[in-house]
């Protein structure tokens, strides 16, 4: 380890100037020609959710496939590589969102907005994600109470996409699939995880946690404690263009076009799909039609929301404020917008954590050649779950916490749109000698009660659409924040973790004083807490009669024919865990109900 401080080191790039270009497709998808053709189904976003509709579509050989993507192929190694996962923020391969300035959170961040990344590339989301692979809690999907959804039959799908590691996840057929020939998505423990985790494991012991073996083979997440599961393969990310759109591409009946912007559907007079428009990033100022039996939104809670009041699909006085034909008036398109929101407590401590230090020569070739060493780390390497309030009657965790042995650096400060003076005035200064290391403990609300949505800035289908999540608007939310905080750093206050972590939550709440426990951890949430990129809702799936739904159980859009939306924007409610894996496996059970349907 270098004898500057890591602190000092800071503005470092997080991966190398001349990033290594990963041969990968078989196809150059510039050439995919679409004219003359009727495709059986248009699927609009490669993302979680999209590439395994593509997948599971295009097995049906007399079926035609087309999926359109904004961005492009996944070929550069910061994605592949799993702890450069934050660089793969703020360029090319992000929509780059930001939030609209918040009323009462982001109080720490440049003009009180929110940075929300999204990935604009083959796989999405699960291209530039922390790679954490968690199911939710079996209840979360009972209380959507909608049977074609509850935790009994989305089981089949959980099993049905996975490929759970026989050497490190242990075997569970009730829960999980260990059969390599089927399951699509790689899902393994960090094998290299740093000495602190468990540390925190015992801690967490001692404050009435249980650590679990597999905590994606529990009947509830209520009091558990363990290492991360994972999406990576012999130390690489493993991201649905991965698992699913590889195979795809291989079938003559499935065309793929990317770096092409859908801007929206288009209907007959009986409201029936008739194809989808779209621009080529080639040339913008160019409207494209495509001819399409079925439209499936696969663009995720923003994207798909967009879309769907671009075509005229939303709240009527909406769509008028911006002379949108209405096709049909649907009032909860872009409403219902839920996020997880975290608080994020820094610790200094003397055990050496991941950091810009390891992102030597040496340790690149070790993970290119052999899929081993620091850099195989997803940053977040354990969690836990609880109940604050003892149990209530959804019987769902409140609060989920991700223990990231990490150092923080100005870049990593940056993707969440801190303001500069948080690291360089109160955190930069005191890592130094001993404690110039840091972990990150990251309480986070999992169903909170502040929701706000996603409505247009404009008819321009390029234009970013506006986002206000309105974090923190209901005070219960910033109450069970504040109980979670207190829990945490009581866990870090106990021993084995207490002798080697330092809190650094008094210095990042600046000058700001008071004797009031409550009040100064309010204070800290309001300035410090950020998304942990978890939007879902805007398109909420739900019974017919309720005016608010979208979409209906079979994923239809409600009062039109052949458009679908899936995707994480479905979810009636946020699931009490991370979101990936839950869109795959909605889109899953969705490709089922399309087939069967059709
Ligand atoms: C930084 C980050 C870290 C995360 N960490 C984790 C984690 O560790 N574990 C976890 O479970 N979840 C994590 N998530 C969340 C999870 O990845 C998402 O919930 C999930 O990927 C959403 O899937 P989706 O299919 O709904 O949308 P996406 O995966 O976002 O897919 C949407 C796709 O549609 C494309 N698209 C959008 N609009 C258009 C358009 N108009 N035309 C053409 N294409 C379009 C996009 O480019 C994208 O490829 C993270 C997310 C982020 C951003």
């Amino acid at each position: 380890m270098s004898q500057t401080s890591v602190a000092e080191q800071a503005a470092a790039p997080v991966v190398s100037e001349s990033p290594t270009v990963i041969e990968r497709w078989e196809r150059d998808f510039s050439q995919t020609k679409t004219d003359g053709i009727t495709y059986d189904y248009i699927i609009i976003g490669s993302g979680s959710a999209g590439a395994v509709l593509a997948n599971r579509l295009s097995e049906q050989s007399d079926k035609r496939v087309l999926l359109i993507e904004a961005g492009g192929v996944d070929t550069m190694d910061q994605i592949h590589i799993p702890a450069a996962f934050g660089s793969c923020q703020r360029g090319d391969i992000d929509w780059q969102y930001k939030t609209t300035p918040q009323l009462y959170s982001h109080f720490g961040c440049v003009n009180q907005q929110s940075n929300w990344p999204r990935g604009k590339v083959l796989g999405g989301c699960s291209s530039i994600n922390s790679m954490q692979y968690v199911r939710g809690d079996p209840h979360d999907y009972d209380n959507w109470q909608l049977p074609q959804w509850s935790f009994q039959e989305m089981l089949k799908y959980f099993k049905k996409l996975e490929h759970a590691d026989p050497n490190t996840i242990q075997k569970n057929e009730h829960f999980r699939n260990h059969d390599q020939d089927n399951g699509m998505m790689d899902v393994t423990m960090l094998e290299e995880a740093n000495p602190i985790n468990r540390m925190f494991i015992e801690a967490c012991e001692k404050n009435g946690f249980r650590e679990t073996k597999d905590y994606n083979a529990e009947e509830s997440l209520n009091g558990c404690v363990s290492m991360s599961q994972i999406s990576t393969k012999g130390g690489k990310r493993w991201s649905t263009a991965s698992g699913y759109l590889l195979k795809a591409v291989k079938r003559e009946n499935f065309d793929l076009l990317i770096h092409a912007h859908a801007c929206r559907v288009v209907f007959d007079e009986q409201k029936q799909v008739s194809g989808v428009i779209v621009k080529r990033s080639s040339s913008l100022d160019k409207e494209e039609f495509i001819k399409g039996k079925e439209v499936i939104l696969s663009a995720g809670t923003i994207g798909s929301a967009q879309i769907l009041l671009l075509s005229g699909i939303g709240p009527q006085e909406e769509l008028e404020k911006h002379q949108i034909p209405v096709i049909m008036d649907l009032p909860g398109v872009g409403k219902n917008l839920q996020d997880h929101l975290m608080a994020v407590l820094v610790y200094q401590t003397r055990i050496p954590t991941l950091s810009v230090h390891d992102l030597t020569s040496e340790n690149l070739q070790k993970w290119a050649t052999q899929g081993k060493g620091p850099l195989t780390s997803c940053i977040i390497e354990s969690q836990w779950w609880c109940q604050l309030n003892g149990n209530d009657k959804t019987q769902v965790p409140d609060i989920q916490t991700h223990f990231g042995p990490c150092t923080i650096d100005a870049e990593l400060l940056k993707n969440f749109n801190y303001k500069l003076e948080v690291f360089e005035h109160y955190l930069k200064p005191c890592l130094t000698d001993e404690f110039q290391w840091t972990v990150a403990c990251l309480p986070t609300i999992l169903h909170p009660k502040s929701k706000g949505e996603i409505t247009l800035a404009s008819r321009d289908p390029l234009e970013h659409p506006i986002i206000n999540p309105n974090y923190l608007e209901d005070k219960e939310d910033v109450r069970k924040l504040v109980e979670a905080c207190k829990l945490v750093e009581k866990i870090c206050q106990t021993e084995p973790l207490n002798s080697t972590l330092k809190s650094m939550v008094k210095q990042m709440n600046g000058d700001e004083t008071t004797e009031n426990v409550d009040q100064f951890w309010e204070s800290f949430i309001r300035k410090y807490s950020v998304t942990v990129y978890h939007p879902v809702g805007t398109c909420k799936m739900g019974k017919e009669e309720d005016p608010m739904t979208v979409v209906t159980p079979d994923t239809r859009v409600k009062g039109v024919r052949g458009l679908r939306v899936v995707d994480a924007s479905i979810m009636p409610s946020i699931i009490s865990g991370n979101t990936n894996i839950p869109t795959v496996a909605i889109a899953e059970r969705a490709a089922d109900l399309i087939k069967n349907n059709y």
